[in-house]
């Protein structure tokens, strides 16, 4: 039998569920036994005994860094966290109505434009200058997300400190102080725990871009768009919306009645691969926890625990990362529309990862489609 266009029939995966589109070695979601590694390290193993430099590393090279590798890439991390002068004029010029997102898009796009190694096709995928590429996004996107925080707030921007490391920085850019070690470590587990989850959305946005053999910023470009949106990253903000609608505890299963019964899609819960829960959510749970006891906060808790209990019993559908990193970044004192950025700041180690990956081992990424419009016609 044949379509249309006289193309053999053949099963039509929407959303290309279930589709294996190629092989990685940077990361295994397991959905059997509801685990996730990366390069073969269990990811609560890396969140509890690793900082997220050590795990871009991994990310990047395939193993944990040596003491000396360590020093020599946190170094170079450090010596190139200032926002640079083209990227903040743009951010200046951007109105305050641009979601950060639509900044960060923009940011990335313009530290692409001013990339003076992107001189011809050969540089675009060079693996040397994508390693370097990678580890400039790396260091400077807390610098834009800490800046577009503080401009929103009317406050000016923090420079930079290189005697703290890459979390206690970020959180010293955006708030001009550095937290509680509680604090800083809450926050370096939710990066840990975001950096990487094999062909997602996003990721395999920035595997297509590359396939073209375009260069990393514009595969980074359109994987931050592909985030952007609710049933990807943009549902940790999605979450702290929720809560802010549901209001306490007592009123969680009365809202979602409500919103299954208007069809709504509850943030945070749900995901293509996982269908027995998150792997990574008891540990970001634990981080939100710490949270909740720092800043006495139990009412975040109740509600959180309300609404998944409501949730587990009506649909069985369990909370995703999404759902706990949403009120741990609420807690830390970022503003709801910062959420999904953050996600970008540690996404941005495994979007680069398979970025190479796929520049290394590159096939055009171009699926078929089945024609289901009209039959040949003429004018
Ligand atoms: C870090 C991340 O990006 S994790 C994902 C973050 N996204 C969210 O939290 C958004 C809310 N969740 C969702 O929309 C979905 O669960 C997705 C998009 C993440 C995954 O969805 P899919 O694998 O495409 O499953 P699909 O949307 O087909 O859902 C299957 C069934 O479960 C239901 N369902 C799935 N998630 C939800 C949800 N969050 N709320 C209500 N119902 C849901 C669907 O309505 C559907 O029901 P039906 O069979 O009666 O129509
Ligand atoms: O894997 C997915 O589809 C979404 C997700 O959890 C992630 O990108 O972290």
């Amino acid at each position: 039998m044949t379509d249309l266009t006289g193309t053999p029939e053949t099963e039509i995966r929407k959303g290309l569920a279930g589709v294996v589109a190629d092989t990685t070695a940077i990361s295994k979601v397991n959905s059997e036994t509801n685990s996730l590694m990366y390069r073969g390290y269990p990811v609560q193993e890396l969140a509890e005994k690793c900082t997220f430099e050590e795990v871009a590393y991994l990310l990047w090279n395939g193993e944990l860094p040596t003491d000396e590798q360590l020093v020599a890439f946190q170094n170079a991390e450090r010596a190139q966290r200032h926002l640079d002068v083209h990227t903040k004029r743009v951010i200046d010029e951007l109105p305050l109505s641009a979601h950060p997102m639509d900044v960060i898009r923009t940011a990335v796009s313009v530290l692409g434009a001013v990339d003076e190694t992107l001189t011809d096709p050969a540089s675009m995928i060079d693996a040397d200058l994508n390693m370097q590429r990678s580890l400039t996004l790396m260091a400077k996107l807390p610098a834009i997300i800490a800046y577009d925080q503080r401009r929103r707030r009317d406050q000016e921007l923090v420079e930079p400190r290189d005697d703290l490391s890459y979390s206690a920085n970020f959180l010293h850019m955006t708030f001009g102080e550095v937290p509680d070690l509680v604090v800083v470590n809450a926050f370096d587990v939710s990066m840990i725990l975001y950096a990487e989850h094999s062909f997602n959305a996003s990721t395999f946005t920035a595997r297509v871009v590359t396939s073209t053999l375009s260069d990393l910023y514009s595969a980074v470009t359109a994987a931050v768009g592909a985030l952007k949106g609710q049933l990807h990253g943009g549902a940790n903000e999605a979450v702290m919306h929720v809560f802010e609608e549901i209001g306490t505890a007592e009123n969680a299963e009365g809202w979602l009645e409500t919103s299954l019964a208007e069809k709504r899609k509850i943030m945070g819960f749900g995901h293509r691969v996982y269908k027995n829960g998150d792997s990574r959510v008891p540990t970001m749970k634990a981080a939100l926890e710490t949270l909740v006891a720092e800043f006495d906060r139990p009412d975040m808790m109740e509600l959180y625990d309300a609404l998944e209990t409501a949730m587990t019993s009506r649909k069985n559908i369990k909370p995703n990362l999404d759902y706990p990193s949403g009120p741990a970044y609420n807690l830390i004192g970022f503003d709801t529309d910062m959420f999904t950025p953050l996600f970008v700041a540690s996404r941005i180690t495994g979007w680069t990862a398979h970025i190479m990956e796929q520049a290394g081992s590159n096939a055009l990424i171009r699926p078929l489609a089945a024609y289901s419009g009209v039959d040949e016609r003429h004018i």
